[in-house]
């Protein structure tokens, strides 16, 4: 529908404020519901009284009871935040009761929605904060766009919102994005972005572990599955508990099916443990799909579907969210478009940039990686851009080619980007800027041509806002991000075992499946370098033909009974405590991070498995 004009919607609100009943189509139907809730509310139009906000340590405990929901989420308002800023509008992420939890975008803008309140901790439910976006797709459970007057408070009518519910799997408001702006700026692909973002939130939601159940992803199209686009049905035996819009448009069903409906009535022949096959629904319609059994129960195939493909044994594990990525990502590149990998430490981010670049038409070019974190401040900049003879003291006579200039018709690839120094984020960003490359010493510049990939397990967008980061650099890097799952999120963590295992100690015939859920069960707080680290070990400690146990993994197998006394040195006995506490909060390491009073990324740093 149409914005209704300034005019039409003063005329509107002061009939409809004055008693009078409206015609039909004056006003947006959900609009004009939203304010008869209001009205019978009792809440006063004219009324400029807040909601207090939340204390520091109450926004920390909404903060930590929504973990989930903002790491999920994360991605998407780092993306959306370059958007906001060109609109000059803040994007909000939201708790299901409405309750901001981040908000994100225009620092001149973030100003003035701080004057009505539009903050962290503050409540927007339609029962405090009259009709607006959030609380009105709350109470509606549908995405909506609240246009200036729309909104119930006057005081809000600087506002243009469009925000969309997110749902969990299991049909459960989990929270709503938003994006606000001037009500007197266009902001016509606000709506649009956000129901995206929220696509691929919600889609990320199935990413989590449905261990127990069977997960039916599917789509007419092949290629599609694997993406937002595909169709996610889970079954708990035969009873439908949990799905995505797509796949209850898919098949003609609503949310109210959860739980009520069955694999039968939905399709003719799900096989279970299958992968990609073809699936015939009861409405008539055939997929492509992907089917995935539940943990520990024997794979039976029903059906035409043919038998599940082996795990890919060679090259790197991604799961179905990451190829999507990388099939994203090839196309970035291609298009000379710089990426951002984000993810924690060992979640395969160099692997994934180098996998990457044997897929684009850059592949027969240099791969240049540089870690800014592993080199002396005062050498990264001789070491990227090169230098001329006699530079600085201890350059070499002849001068040297700097990294960027090796990768010429390739890819740099900068690891730990949040470790360059301010100052040579500037050089960096004009360098990105003019693609043009000056050594140190005064050298000709000369013109080079590069796709810059750079990598993080930091919050550039803090450092950003803490000043340690540059914004200009960080738009300019960050125009795509992909970020990479920790192990602890991925939904199959066996395949990863058995893919990994065929890898580094297949010549040792294959781990027996006790060994394999024992491995895909432990918490892998350094992801797959730590995996991989201890299948190597395996692999040593055993003869090829003997059956492989954890047993003779001792220090990092799952204690059993009584603690056993601890031995060994200072470092071993610091790290066999924070393994122990990790484990006893089921791998949630902000958690044992805050048990044993240290700050998560140390417990990152003591964990991680060197390779
Ligand atoms: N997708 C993958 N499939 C199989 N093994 C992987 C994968 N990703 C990473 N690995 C293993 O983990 C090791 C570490 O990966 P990588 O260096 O890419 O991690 P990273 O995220 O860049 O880590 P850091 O942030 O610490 O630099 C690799 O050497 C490889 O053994």
């Amino acid at each position: 529908m149409q914005p209704v004009s300034v005019a039409a919607l003063a005329a509107a609100r002061e009939k409809f404020f004055s008693g009078q009943s409206l015609p039909d189509g004056l006003v947006p139907a959900p609009i004009l519901r939203s304010w008869q809730r209001c009205a019978e509310q009792g809440l006063d139009a004219g009324s400029s009284i807040r909601a207090e906000p939340m204390t520091a340590s109450e926004l920390r405990a909404l903060h930590e009871q929504n973990e989930a929901l903002r790491l999920l989420s994360r991605s998407e308002l780092v993306s959306l935040r370059t958007e906001a800023r060109l609109t000059d509008s803040v994007v909000i992420l939201t708790d299901a009761k409405g309750l901001v939890l981040d908000t994100v975008g225009s620092p001149e803008f973030a100003g003035q929605a701080a004057e009505v309140s539009l903050r962290p901790g503050v409540a927007w439910s339609e029962t405090s904060t009259g009709t607006n976006a959030i609380g009105t797709a709350l109470a509606e459970r549908r995405a909506i766009e609240v246009h200036g007057g729309e909104h119930f408070f006057e005081q809000d009518g600087i506002l243009h919102c469009a925000a969309s519910p997110i749902f969990d799997p299991y049909g459960k408001l989990a929270g709503v994005l938003d994006m606000s702006g001037h009500a007197s700026t266009e902001h016509t692909h606000a709506m649009g972005l956000v129901r995206l973002a929220v696509e691929q939130i919600e889609h990320r939601f199935f990413n989590r572990a449905f261990d127990e159940m069977t997960v039916v992803r599917f789509h007419r199209s092949a290629d599609l599955l694997g993406t937002t686009r595909e169709g996610i049905l889970v079954f708990d035996g035969a009873r439908l508990v949990a799905g995505n819009r797509r796949a209850m448009h898919l098949v003609g069903l609503d949310r109210k099916a959860l739980r009520q409906s069955s694999m039968d009535a939905i399709f003719e022949n799900v096989g279970l443990a299958v992968d990609h096959g073809e699936l015939r629904a009861r409405n008539g319609e055939r997929y492509f799909a992907s089917v995935s059994a539940p943990r520990a129960t024997t794979p039976t195939v029903i059906g035409t579907l043919p038998r599940a493909p082996k795990p890919r044994r060679d090259g790197p594990y991604f799961t179905a969210e990451t190829q999507a990525d990388l099939a994203k990502a090839i196309r970035l590149v291609n298009a000379e478009i710089p990426l951002l990998i984000t993810g924690e430490t060992g979640a395969g981010k160099e692997v994934f940039a180098r996998h990457l670049h044997g897929q684009t038409g850059r592949a027969g070019k240099p791969f240049i990686a540089i870690n800014c974190a592993a080199l002396p401040e005062s050498l990264i900049e001789a070491e990227l851009f090169g230098y001329e003879p006699g530079a600085f003291t201890g350059a070499r006579k002849s001068g040297a080619k700097g990294l960027v200039q090796q990768a010429e018709g390739g890819i740099l690839f900068l690891d730990e980007i949040g470790d360059m120094p301010l100052l040579l984020q500037s050089r960096l960003l004009r360098v990105l800027q003019d693609k043009e490359v000056s050594p140190l010493g005064g050298g000709t510049p000369s013109k080079t041509d590069f796709v810059v990939i750079c990598a993080t397990n930091r919050e550039l967008t803090a450092m950003v806002d803490a000043g340690t980061f540059r914004a200009d650099l960080y738009f300019r890097i960050a125009q795509f991000t992909i970020n990479l799952p920790t192990l602890s999120d991925m939904p199959d963590r066996s395949a990863v075992v058995e893919v990994l295992w065929s890898q580094l100690g297949g010549s040792h015939g294959q781990l027996p499946p006790t060994t394999v859920n024992q491995l895909a069960d432990r918490p892998w707080p350094g992801n797959f370098r730590e995996m991989a680290g201890a299948l190597r070990a395996l692999a040593a400690l055993h003869d090829p033909g003997e059956t492989i146990t954890l047993q003779s993994l001792a220090p990092v197998a799952p204690s059993v009974g009584p603690t056993p006394t601890l031995t060994g040195d200072l470092g071993t006995l610091t790290e066999t405590a924070m393994r122990r506490t990790v484990e006893q909060h089921s791998g949630n390491l902000s958690a044992a991070a805050r048990a044993l009073g240290i700050d998560r990324s140390t417990l990152y740093r003591r964990l991680v498995w060197k390779n």
